[in-house]
This record gives C-alpha cells, sequence and structure tokens, in this order.
C-alpha cells in the first residue's frame, strides 16, 4: 500500500476528533511494536524519525523497514513523517528519499540553538511548503519555542534546544503570530509551546496550569479553528516505566511527563498529532536492563528485543486507544502524492 501523507490523516482525525500519537522510530523493534499495536487496535500510523534516526539507520534502511510495514500490514495507512528538519536541506533530502511529510522547525535556527527571528521562520517554511506541496508532501511548522516554564530553559536533551532562559511570554506560542504564521506559510500542521520539552524531564512535579499551558492551545485555537495543532515533548514518562528502569540499575531522577489526561483536553481544541519518544524509549531499556539482570547467562538478542518489542506495544496501544485513534484505520482510503499535490495546486 502507497503511504499515506501527514494532511489527510490529520484532515480525518479533525473530521472526527481524535489525534495521532506521532511515535519516534529508529530500528525494526520500534516500527514492529507501532505496527502490532496499530493492528490490534484498527489504528492509522505516524510513524518519525530525527535527524538523528536518518543518520542511526540510514534513509534507505528506514524507507525499506517502513515499506515493509506497509506490506505486512497493508489495511493500516502509513505515514513516514520527517521530525524536526533543521533547514530547507534537510526537508528536501526526506522528501527525494519517500518521506511523505516533512517537519521544518524555523523556531530555532539551523545550529539547533539560536532561537530564530519570526521572519526567518517565515521564510524557510514558506520555501518548504512550496517545494513540498508542489510533490503532495505535507509540512508541520514549527511557531513558539519548546522549553521549561518552571525554569525558562529550552530543552537540550535531545541536542536540539535555545541556549540561555526566555520569558514566559516568550515561551508561549502568540495566537495573533500563528494566525499570521499559518497565512503566510500554508503550512498543514502548526507544533506549538505550551511549556512541553523533549526528553524525560519535563516538570519537577505534576503539572498544573502554570507550567503546562492547555489554555494557550484554547487561545490559539479560537484564533485558528481550522489549522491542525501539534504537541511535541508530549511522552507521559508514566511512574511504572520510571520504576521498571530504576528497579534494574537504571538510575532516573522522579520526574513528571505529560499526563495523558491533560492530552485528552486538549484534543477538542484542535490537538491532531502528539509527539512520543522517549515513553518507548523507557520501555523499550527498562525490559532489556531487566532481561540483562534476571538471564545474565543470556547472549541472544532476540531474547531480550521480544519483551522490550511487547512492552513498546502495550505503550502504543494505550496511547492509540487515549487519544481515540483506535477504529479509525479501516475508515481512511489512502490517497496518492499526485492527487495531494493536485490539491494543493487546486488552492495555491
Ligand atoms: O517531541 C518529540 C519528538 O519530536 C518527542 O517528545 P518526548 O521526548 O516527550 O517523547
Ligand atoms: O526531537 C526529539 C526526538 O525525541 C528525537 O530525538 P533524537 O534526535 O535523539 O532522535
Ligand atoms: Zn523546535
Ligand atoms: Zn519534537
Amino acid at each position: 500500500m502507497a503511504l499515506i501523507t501527514l494532511r489527510q490523516l490529520l484532515d480525518h482525525a479533525a473530521e472526527n476528533n481524535y489525534a495521532l500519537p506521532a511515535f519516534n522510530v529508529n530500528n525494526l523493534e520500534y516500527i514492529q511494536a507501532v505496527m502490532r499495536a496499530a493492528d490490534a487496535t484498527d489504528s492509522p500510523v505516524i510513524l518519525q524519525a530525527s535527524r538523528g534516526a536518518r543518520a542511526y539507520a540510514g534513509d534507505a534502511f528506514l524507507r525499506h523497514l517502513i515499506l515493509g510495514a506497509a506490506e505486512e500490514y497493508p489495511h493500516i495507512p502509513v505515514c513516514l513523517h520527517l521530525d524536526h528538519g533543521d533547514q530547507p536541506s534537510t526537508c528536501i533530502s526526506a522528501i527525494t528519499n519517500g518521506f511523505t511529510s516533512v517537519m521544518m522547525d524555523g523556531s530555532l535556527e539551523k545550529n539547533g540553538k539560536t532561537v530564530a527571528s519570526y521572519d526567518y521562520n517565515v521564510a524557510v517554511t514558506a520555501e518548504v511548503v512550496k517545494i513540498a506541496h508542489a510533490a503532495g508532501v505535507s509540512v508541520e511548522g514549527e511557531l513558539g519555542c519548546l522549553g521549561n516554564l518552571e525554569t525558562g530553559a529550552g530543552d537540550k536533551e535531545d541536542g536540539h534546544g535555545f541556549e540561555g532562559k526566555l520569558s514566559r511570554e516568550e515561551l508561549l506560542t502568540d495566537p495573533d503570530q500563528a494566525f499570521d504564521f499559518v497565512s503566510k506559510t500554508g503550512v498543514d500542521a502548526l507544533a506549538v509551546a505550551i511549556g512541553t520539552s523533549h526528553g524525560a524531564y519535563k516538570f519537577t512535579r505534576e503539572p498544573d496550569g502554570e507550567i503546562l499551558s492547555i489554555e494557550t492551545i484554547a487561545k490559539i485555537n479560537r484564533r485558528l479553528p481550522n489549522i491542525h495543532l501539534v504537541m511535541h515533548g508530549s511522552s507521559s514518562v508514566p511512574a511504572d516505566l520510571q520504576e521498571l528502569f530504576n528497579a534494574y540499575g537504571g538510575k532516573m531522577k522522579k520526574t513528571w511527563g505529560v499526563p495523558v489526561s491533560e492530552i485528552q483536553k486538549a484534543i477538542p481544541l484542535g490537538v491532531r498529532k502528539v509527539n512520543i519518544d522517549t515513553d518507548l524509549r523507557l520501555a523499550f531499556t527498562g525490559e532489556i536492563r531487566k532481561h540483562h539482570i534476571e538471564h545474565p547467562d543470556n547472549f541472544d538478542p532476540r531474547n531480550y528485543l521480544k519483551p522490550a518489542i511487547a512492552h513498546m506495544t502495550e505503550v502504543c496501544k494505550e496511547r492509540f486507544e487515549a487519544f481515540r485513534a483506535a477504529g479509525q484505520a479501516s475508515n481512511i482510503r489512502v490517497l496518492k502524492l499526485q492527487d495531494m499535490a493536485k490539491r494543493y495546486a487546486k488552492v495555491a
């Protein structure tokens, strides 16, 4: 089956008031976990690869693994999305390598550290939209800087994040600016800054409205009711995954992620894509730690990768169900890239 675009998936999610988890993947085992969960729950799939994932696995391996997933599960629509493209050339190389969706993250300059000017962000994002839409490929942009409202610091854990400190106003996406950004760039989806950050250490306490601003999403949605919103840094970092990791020699300080219940509040407010990487990393690594401690004699990787896949599958199933994506895959008929390109040409 042909891969589906992000735009088609998110339009369907908006029409039917659900959201899709977008899982970061790096290898065969992650992809199997997401696909098994999608198959068990009849959910559409977004598999996203960061620049780090592309460097780790290589574009040809990623593309063929994902085409393998689409062949093995022909009834599940699968989108291959570039996460956090840092400059137009990164997005273009993804498009030429078979990605059906790209993120141009122009909120930071291409060094991934300096907060970019608004004009720079508009210019690079509009450039990518023009090229991508001509090929039928979708584009996600980002406005505002992901960062921690408790400290004012940018998220650094994945090597992407501004240096120094920003005020609360600077950290949250401005709804009027979002309106202008979407009209000037023509993005299909918009990632917003609401106090989430990448990695495990998002909050030092159970988040409330002071440090996780669902209210900002409500304001953006009032200004832009038709844009598909994206939440980054939205792993829930559940206590049981922290406990599993720590029970077998891991060292993780107590931390809080984005509660699933908060994500559920954001879905009626236009959030359609919810990025999740850390929760799968923790399930994967926690199970491998457990297996090594319990079976020090084993040296067959399949014996520890199987429980790792199984635990990631459980996490994926829970998110598909919680975001009400379960049951939706069979309702979607995949449009080809050429058809999407024709659609964009009509409205441009
Ligand atoms: O936003 C993400 C990828 O773009 C992943 O976020 P987490 O680190 O919360 O899983
Ligand atoms: O953007 C952040 C994702 O968690 C991807 O992380 P990564 O760049 O380490 O693959
Ligand atoms: Zn960013
Ligand atoms: Zn992200």
